[in-house]
């Protein structure tokens, strides 16, 4: 898939200027011939260039969930339309077609996936997903305004999709509110679609009361159509009328989990700290073994501590580990709930790869770490004291939900799985500490929050934030529980350190008391 990546997503708008500039050389040549073909390939080319001729050229383009979700949709629902009508199997080309045919290779071959139908379902979760989280206005967004930023409007069809997608994804609370904003965009002077009109509209808008168990309001949405005499909706009209529950029904469609507004989901809005808290934080220099070097600390939380890292990466150093990361790139995994084998996960949307200290500016990042948190970090294929970086790059509403680092301090693996059996775990012990490199800035979104801690760690590019996982006695600190927050505008990359427990013994001893 390709929506787990803003990164690869920045790559797809690129290349598509490649298959533009194919097409319009194609039609272009064939400008005389009056077949009807024809003119629905012009009618084609005069809707992809405008958007297209732009958003090929703006690297930051696919940063915008929103313009993510047109990009997608133009793979999905019209490159292929292209393609169907130019290229064929058995039949001769001609030098235009040709020449579109082996660009359409050349981008198959560096995007390695074409988008489809599962990235359009996850990118429009996205976008609801994000809304729950930041509340930004639906009106705004619709028209082209996320955050005060300007990206593609979404027409009527797409808003359409994206509401079908929330009903059945039992968001129903989103999908009403999307609902009615597209209602108040009636009528459509310019978008001409036959599919999408108020009928159309107010019959989902039906669908979602009725599921939400409030049949009345579902049938009295119908009932003007039904006594215009629209007769297609007759059927569910009676449907929703003999599901009426006499006793009572719902006076508003109940949230569901996803659509709370946690402490998790507050954090990532604002740092909620009072004033008082605030003032307790500080910042110092902190010695290391070398004389001349001192690390430059913020203190973010007081107990347990967080620490954020000022300038521990340079701009070059923080480029040559995403590009590295980039040629080894996989969707993300989080460990099994059995605490065997990983699997990818709808709570983390990502792509990572790992990068070895057999690369020199790697190996000096990791000695860094070591000289700055005054913890043992080398590694050897044959012994480690942490683990390689792990490097991450956020997809569309990219996130990592609240969860533990130490690997047996996660609840589905208590007294599921014993220390011991985790091949993971031998001879190295449990993460006892995490080192989270901020490798680029975000424009919205995306900071690091603690919920159980109230702590929030803003995205600075070049900073690190550190924390210990583990209390000096061993047990995994409960505290700790952290979350990446959904980006909104931005592609965020972080890189992650994990340290085991073994090495640290005379660095930072166990003890019973804490
Ligand atoms: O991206 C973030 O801010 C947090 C990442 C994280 O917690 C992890 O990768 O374990
Ligand atoms: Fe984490």
């Amino acid at each position: 898939e390709i929506f787990s990546s803003v990164y690869k997503l920045s790559i797809l708008a690129k290349e598509e200027g490649k298959l533009l500039e194919a097409f319009k050389k194609f039609v272009t040549i064939q400008i005389n011939d009056q077949r009807s073909i024809y003119f629905e390939l012009q009618r084609l080319l005069d809707d992809l260039e405008p958007t297209v001729s732009q958003s090929c050229q703006d690297p930051k383009y696919a940063e915008n969930p929103i313009n993510a979700f047109h990009l997608i949709g133009r793979f999905v629902y019209k490159w292929p339309v292209v393609f169907a009508n130019i290229l064929c199997e058995d039949c001769e080309l001609d030098e235009a077609a040709l020449h579109l045919n082996m660009t359409y290779q050349t981008v198959n071959g560096k995007i390695d996936y074409w988008p489809d139908d599962h990235d359009i379902k996850a990118s429009a979760q996205a976008l609801l997903r994000l809304r729950t989280f930041y509340y930004f206005n639906i009106d705004e967004t619709i028209n082209g305004v996320l955050f005060g930023e300007h990206c593609q409007p979404l027409n009527p069809s797409q808003i359409l999709k994206l509401i079908r997608i929330a009903t059945d994804s039992n968001m129903l609370h989103e999908a009403r509110l999307w609902c009615e904003a597209l209602l108040r965009k009636l009528p459509f002077s310019s978008y001409k679609d036959e599919h999408v009109n108020e009928v159309a509209i107010l019959r989902l808008l039906a669908t979602i009361y009725n599921k939400a168990g409030m049949h009345e309001r579902a049938a009295d949405i119908l009932f003007p159509l039904h006594q215009l005499g629209h007769s297609e909706i007759d059927r569910e009209y009676e449907l929703y009328k003999n599901n009426v529950i006499e006793t009572g029904e719902p006076h508003n469609i109940a949230l569901v989990k996803d659509e709370y507004d946690s402490q998790y989901k507050q954090l990532c809005r604002e740092n909620r700290k009072t004033p008082r808290e605030l003032s307790e934080l500080y910042c110092y220099l902190s010695n290391t073994s070398i004389p001349y070097y001192k690390g430059k600390l913020e203190i973010v939380n007081l107990q347990p501590v967080i620490y954020l890292f000022h300038d521990v990466i340079s701009n070059n150093e923080a480029a040559y580990f995403r590009n590295e990361a980039t040629k080894k790139f996989k969707r993300s995994v989080v460990l099994g709930d059995d605490g065997h084998g990983f699997s990818t996960d709808k709570e983390r949307i990502s792509q990572t790869a790992w990068l070895f200290d057999e690369l020199e500016i790697v190996k000096r990042a990791t000695l860094r770490v070591g000289l700055l948190t005054g913890l043992v970090t080398t590694w050897s294929p044959l012994y480690s004291n942490s683990e390689p970086f792990q490097i991450v790059n956020y997809g569309i509403g990219g996130m990592y939900h609240p969860h533990f680092d130490a690997l047996l301090s996660d609840k589905r693996l208590q007294g599921v799985v014993e220390a011991n059996e985790i091949q993971e775990l031998k001879g190295t012990g449990d993460r006892i500490a995490t080192w989270l490199y901020y490798l680029n800035d975000v424009e919205v979104g995306g900071a690091t929050v603690f919920p159980n801690i109230n702590t929030r760690v803003p995205v600075i590019k070049g900073a690190a934030a550190f924390w210990y996982n583990l209390l000096p006695r061993g047990d995994s600190d409960n505290r700790t529980l952290h979350a990446g927050c959904p980006v909104v505008i931005g592609s965020k990359w972080v890189g992650n350190k994990w340290i085991r427990e073994a090495g640290q013994m005379f660095k930072r001893p166990c003890d019973l008391d804490l």
